[in-house]
C-alpha cells in the first residue's frame, strides 16, 4: 500500500463570503495521478489553491505528508507542493532559463547564488519540456503553448513531491498534450509523486489518471477508478450531457460526448 501524501478532511472554503468548497474529503497517495473534473465554477482551482495554502479554509483539516498544512514554513511547503496555476503573469523580458531558475527558490539562501545541483535541476527541467534550445530567449517571445511548457519546467525544477496542475494542457496541440501527459505519468511513477491535475478532456483523464475526483457545485460527488467512476449516468448528472462508452481495441475505454440535455 502506498503512503498517503495528502489527507483532506471535511474542508470548507469561503470566497467573498460565498461558500465555494463544501465538506471536501479525500486522500491522495504517492505514485498516483488524480484527475480533477467538474463544470466551470465548481471549485477545482479553489481546491488546488487551498491545498497550496494560497487560499484559507475555515473548517476541517489538511495534512501534507502526515503533517498539518499550517505547520509548514513557506519554503518547506514549496519543497512538498508545487502548483501550476491556470493563468500566469509573464515578466516581459525574463529569459526562459532565468524563469526556470526561480523554481529553485525553496533551496536557495538569499546570500548565496544557485549551486551546481540547482543548475542540474534547471537543465533537467528544460530538457523534460524540450525547451533546452530556447533557454536563452525572452519568455515573451515564445508561443502560448511553449510558455505553458516553461511554467511546467519551473514546477519540475521545484523538486516537489506533490504537483497541482490547473489545466496544463489547455494551450497545447495534440502532440504536446499527449507528450505532457505521458511525461507526467513517467515522472509520477519514477519519483513516486502525487499529481492532481485539472482536466476538461474526459478521455485524457480516463487514459492517464489512476483515479478521478469529480466535483459539482463545491462538493466532491465521486472519487474512484476512471472506468467505474466516469459513466454516462455521472456525466448526465454532473455535466448535463448525453454520452456513450466505446470499448477500445487496446483494452481501455473512451467516452464520446454526444449532446447536451437541451437537445
Ligand atoms: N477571486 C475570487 N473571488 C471571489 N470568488 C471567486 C474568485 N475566484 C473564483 N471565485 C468563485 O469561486 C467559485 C469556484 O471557482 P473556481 O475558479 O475554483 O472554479 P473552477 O471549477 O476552477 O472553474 P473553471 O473550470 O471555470 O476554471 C466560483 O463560484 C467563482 O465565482
Amino acid at each position: 500500500m502506498s503512503a498517503s501524501t495528502l489527507e483532506v478532511n471535511h474542508v470548507h472554503v469561503f470566497r467573498n463570503k460565498k461558500l465555494v468548497l463544501q465538506d471536501i474529503s479525500f486522500t491522495a497517495y504517492e505514485g498516483e495521478i488524480i484527475a480533477v473534473m467538474g463544470p466551470n465554477g465548481c471549485g477545482k482551482s479553489t481546491l488546488l489553491h487551498t491545498l497550496n495554502r494560497s487560499l484559507p479554509y475555515t473548517s476541517g483539516s489538511i495534512q501534507v505528508q502526515q503533517i498539518p498544512l499550517q505547520r509548514y514554513s513557506r519554503k518547506q511547503l514549496a519543497r512538498q507542493i508545487a502548483i501550476l496555476p491556470q493563468t500566469h503573469m509573464v515578466p516581459e523580458a525574463i529569459q526562459v532559463r532565468n524563469l526556470v531558475r526561480l523554481g529553485r527558490f525553496p533551496y536557495q539562501r538569499f546570500y548565496r547564488g544557485g549551486t551546481r545541483k540547482d543548475e542540474e535541476w534547471v537543465n533537467a527541467a528544460l530538457q523534460a519540456v524540450q525547451l533546452t534550445d530556447k533557454a536563452m530567449l525572452p519568455v515573451a517571445e515564445l508561443s502560448g503553448g511553449e510558455q505553458q511548457r516553461v511554467w511546467l519546467a519551473v514546477l519540475l525544477a521545484q523538486e516537489a513531491k506533490i504537483l497541482l496542475l490547473d489545466e496544463p494542457t489547455v494551450y497545447l496541440d495534440m502532440y504536446h498534450q499527449l507528450q505532457l501527459l505521458q511525461r507526467l505519468q513517467t515522472i509520477c511513477t519514477r519519483f513516486r509523486l502525487t499529481i492532481l491535475i485539472v482536466l476538461h478532456d474526459i478521455n485524457s483523464a480516463l487514459q492517464y489518471a489512476q483515479r478521478i475526483l469529480v466535483m459539482k457545485a463545491g462538493k466532491v460527488v465521486a472519487c474512484g477508478k476512471p472506468e467505474t467512476t466516469v459513466t454516462p449516468a455521472l456525466l448526465a448528472s454532473v455535466f448535463h450531457i448525453q454520452s456513450e462508452v466505446v470499448r477500445l481495441k487496446s483494452g481501455g475505454q473512451a467516452i464520446i460526448p454526444l449532446s447536451t440535455d437541451e437537445n
